[in-house]
């Protein structure tokens, strides 16, 4: 298992250039499966969740072509010729629950193994299945996994999600585009890269309206059609190199960053007092001032995002004054505390809410990362630590960041990656 050694207390200085959005891009490789055609996908991140999704794909029966040969584009099609998503893939990665809704559309039928829960929070999909039902699938949990057919095709129905998931809401939308007739999602996630999932799926033939707004209206149709699209930046990645900016007294451009995407980010970034701006090619971020502690609560979209709430954490960790950081998306998303706490952070968690009394410095030591937000939390308290950090399982981290260390070297920081 590889591992980072971090040597800390460098302000970052240079050019970071953010990647295309993990969160879209595995969404938008899973609507290849809701047409024969060819989807041509560019921006797509080096990342491991890339790489499972296609594999996935790849065992649907579905072409997957690397367009030139660096994994930053491909074209997705053909026929698919198997409609299980088996455990091995979906325990994995949660995103494979995606492919149900477009298998049901596309073929009638899908056996998708249930996800499970993680390292932070037991996640359930049972809005999924709930909103599938109403579309007129019927479907059955057996051995681990979710037997779904749809004998009479999917009909297009009303459907109130009681939380705005981003996953369902994004599994009937897809599903809803081939259904017959109008789907409405009400209380639907607002999420960007639900808007440009819905960018895609139009350009490829679909009727959606209303992003952003809370309602989703599907018109369905009876094909879908071969299409080009660009992921849009990752936003957590961008924000997640603006709080390396933060927490090292740094000045970061990170370039292709919208600032239009991060509005609570943003806010949250200025009250502890680091400057953000729009720039031409990207978003600039620096601190010339010392950090201030703040409040933040987690929500869904235009609210501060759950997977930016460890990053904030390690930043506070030395902010002037104290913090509270409200957790309401994900019910164990404070797996970072006790690390952050061995390199001398003080941090108590008092159920969904986690105080944070500001520390002069951290001193680096050897730390275990747990998922994907909080490894790079502890990534961000090694680069201002004292000394030496040794942060091992690095494995969470490849999952959604792509070539960290190369980035942060890049802007003077000390960070070197051990394979084994
Ligand atoms: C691949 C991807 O895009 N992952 C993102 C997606 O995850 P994901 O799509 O899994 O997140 P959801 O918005 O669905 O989950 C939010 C909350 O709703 C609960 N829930 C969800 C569905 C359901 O059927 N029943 C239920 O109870 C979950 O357990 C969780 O507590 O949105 C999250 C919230 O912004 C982000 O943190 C993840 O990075
Ligand atoms: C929680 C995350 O991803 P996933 O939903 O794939 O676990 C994340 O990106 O922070």
């Amino acid at each position: 298992m590889d591992r980072f050694i971090i040597r800390g207390g460098k302000p970052l200085h240079g050019k970071i250039t953010i990647g295309g959005a993990k969160n879209a891009g595995l969404k938008l490789m899973v609507a290849g499966l809701l047409t024969a055609e060819r989807l041509t996908l560019t921006n797509v991140p080096r990342i491991a969740d890339i790489a499972t999704m296609r594999d996935l794909l790849v065992q649907h029966g579905v072409g997957v072509e690397d367009l030139n040969g660096n994994g930053t584009s491909y074209a997705i099609g053909g026929e698919i010729t198997n409609t299980e998503a088996p455990y091995d893939i979906v325990s994995k990665m949660r995103a494979s629950i995606l492919v149900l809704g477009p298998l049901i559309a596309r073929c009638g039928k899908a056996r998708v193994s249930l996800p499970g829960g993680c390292a932070i929070g037991t996640r359930p999909v049972d809005m999924h299945l709930k909103g599938l039902e109403a579309l007129g699938a019927e479907i059955r949990l057996e051995g681990g996994y979710i037997n779904a057919t749809a004998p009479k095709g999917l009909i297009g129905d009303r459907i109130v999600l009681p939380f705005a998931s981003v996953g369902a809401t994004e599994n009937l939308l897809m599903a809803a585009t081939l259904a017959k007739g109008r789907t409405e999602i009400i209380n639907a996630a607002r999420e960007p890269e639900i808007g440009d999932l819905v960018s895609c799926l139009n350009k490829m033939g679909a009727r959606i309206t209303g992003t952003g707004s809370g309602t989703l209206v599907i018109d369905g149709v009876d094909a879908l059609y071969g299409a080009e699209h660009r992921i849009m930046p990752d936003r957590i990645e961008c924000g997640t190199y603006a709080c390396a900016a933060g927490i090292t007294g740094g000045d970061l451009k990170l370039v292709g960053g919208q600032v239009d995407d991060l509005g609570a980010v943003v806010r949250a970034l200025e009250e502890t007092g680091v400057e953000v701006s729009q720039e031409e090619d990207g978003m600039r971020v620096r601190r010339t001032g010392a950090l201030r502690g703040i409040d933040i609560m987690t929500e869904p979209y235009p609210g501060f995002p759950t997977d930016m709430q460890a990053q904030f954490m390690a930043m506070l960790a030395v902010a002037e004054g104290a913090s509270m950081i409200t957790e309401t998306i994900f019910e164990n998303r404070f797996m970072h505390v006790p690390e952050l706490n061995r390199m001398g952070a003080r941090i108590n968690v008092h159920g969904s809410s986690a105080i944070i009394r500001g520390v002069h410095a951290l001193s680096g030591a050897p730390v275990m990362a747990t998922d994907l937000r909080a490894s790079f939390s502890l990534i961000l308290a090694g680069l201002a630590a004292h000394g030496e950090t040794i942060l091992s399982r690095v494995y969470h981290l490849d999952r959604g960041y792509e070539a960290v260390e190369k980035k942060l070297a890049a802007c003077g920081a000390n960070i070197e990656r051990v394979k084994g």
